[in-house]
């Protein structure tokens, strides 16, 4: 693979070590970086000066682009100005060699979501990814338009519609999510798009090893791990689940631990006791409008179990200790089975949302349905993901309100108790627990038995 262009330009600006490091196809993950010694964990792979970065301030300083970009009345947001500054460098015949060497070499087309065909993403349907994907077609549209508008229609000699198009944008919108690297610097973001860097692939396997560092201004690459002759190096993407992976990176990882569920959650304003309930939110750390990842090693987290108590406190239940302490516990009986009984109908709502049942795809993907790595497979997985999730935090949130309603009548009484034997369910009294033992004695002996075997 030719990156000599790209590494003269890099070598030039005083990048090191370039030499021991080759682009190479490998069969997982597609074109990667292979190192050509031996590697030990922290060692420096890669260091890129900061004016080779592609940023929101060397778009600016640009003698032909920043005045144009700077016309603007409405600013740019930053990635539309990396597009504009990425679709600016591709389109020019001359000057700028280095650069182009590097936008050259970038795919020329993604396998993210929003490039799915209607079928490919029908198969999620009912997913977090499959409404985002669908609202990110429409922004991007949106986006473009306004771009032709405010920018490329005032500026025709340096953005000619003709190579300015809806399907270059929507490229190079991809080729900034999937490439670009964000980082949390003293009061701001930076976000960039680093030359060479950008051809790592992702391992949640090494380390976090890549960093920006404002004093030097340079990008760092690190050694995530040890690696021998020959092997493929990695950087860390972060934790991220594969509803996201597919939607920036346009890959998903089998069996991802970093799966994930987005729950939204709202209280309307004109909810009883709204104002004193949002101060209480904000007391409790929690925001009105709030968004809680579901997660596989944590399904039903405290904070949405908080969120709800507050959000369904009742006028006397307001001023009660345990509310004013952000009811990390249980506030009374009534409030919880009301926030369980709310969860369980939302959660069972989210899964019959989704168009395959996860049952199905399940059978689908195990018998080899979808053909690895195509599209569809990957939206497939994205939708298992995401329901047995959900699945686990029903089954979580029912375990719960079984310790709270009486199994038989319902009740949600603070002095309902527990049965004895197995101690998942909860009785008003001896009469209601004698009237459903016939019931209960089966999961009773079941979980006893299985606690046993254990
Ligand atoms: C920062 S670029 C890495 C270089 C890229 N493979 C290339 O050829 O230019 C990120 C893209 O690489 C691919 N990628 C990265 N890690 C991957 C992985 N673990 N499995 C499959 N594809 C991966 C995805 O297409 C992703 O959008």
């Amino acid at each position: 693979m030719t990156t000599t262009k790209l590494q003269e330009w890099l070598e030039d600006g005083g990048v090191k070590d370039l030499n021991w490091l080759q682009l190479e196809e490998f069969p997982d993950t597609g074109r990667g970086v292979k190192t050509l010694r031996p590697l030990k964990l922290n060692d420096v792979i890669l260091t890129i000066p900061g004016s080779y970065l592609w940023t929101v301030d060397a778009a600016f300083d640009d003698p032909i682009l920043g005045p144009a970009i700077r016309s603007i009345k409405q600013p740019l947001s930053v990635e539309d100005t990396l597009a504009v500054f990425l679709l600016f460098i591709k389109t020019r015949e001359e000057g700028y060699e280095g650069r182009r060497a590097h936008v050259n070499l970038l795919p020329s087309s993604y396998t993210t979501s929003v490039f799915f065909n209607d079928s490919e993403l029908e198969v999620c349907s009912g997913s977090s990814l499959y409404h985002l994907t669908k609202q990110l077609k429409q922004q991007i549209k949106e986006d473009y338009l306004r771009l032709v508008n405010d920018l490329f229609s005032k500026h025709s000699d340096l953005f000619p519609l003709e190579k300015f198009t809806l399907d270059e944008y929507m490229w190079t919108i991809c080729t900034i999510w999937s490439r670009g690297m964000d980082f949390q610097l003293p009061g701001k973001q930076f976000r960039c798009i680093a030359p060479f860097a950008d051809m790592l692939n992702h391992s949640p396997e090494v380390q976090l090893c890549h960093i920006y560092d404002p004093q030097l201004n340079n990008l760092q690459i690190f050694a995530g791990k040890d690696y021998a002759i020959g092997e493929q190096v990695f950087i860390n993407y972060g934790s991220v689940p594969n509803n996201r992976l597919l939607r920036l990176y346009g890959f998903i990882l089998p069996n991802n631990p970093y799966d994930s569920y987005d729950l939204v959650l709202t209280t309307h304003p004109l909810a009883p006791l709204y104002a004193q309930k949002v101060a209480m939110l904000k007391s409790a750390d929690l925001q009105v409008n709030e968004t809680f990842p579901l997660k596989l090693t944590d399904p039903l987290p405290l904070d949405v179990l908080r969120y709800l108590r507050i959000q369904r406190l009742s006028s006397s239940e307001i001023s009660t200790a345990e509310a004013k302490r952000g009811a990390s516990n249980i506030v009374s009986a009534r409030n919880e089975a009301e926030i369980l009984n709310a969860l369980i109908d939302a959660i069972e709502g989210l899964l019959a949302g989704f168009g395959t049942p996860l049952e199905e795809l399940e059978a689908k993907v195990d018998s080899g349905v979808y053909q690895k790595g195509d599209n569809i497979w990957a939206a497939a997985l994205v939708s298992v993901g995401e329901q047995r999730i959900l699945k686990l935090t029903l089954q979580k949130a029912r375990e719960l309100l079984a310790l709270v309603v009486c199994a038989q009548c319902g009740k949600a009484n603070e002095d309902n108790k527990r049965c004895g034997r197995c101690r998942k369910v909860v009785y008003c009294g001896t009469a209601c627990q004698k009237s459903h033992y016939k019931e209960h004695k089966v999961i009773c002996k079941k979980d006893v038995t299985e606690g046993q075997q254990q």
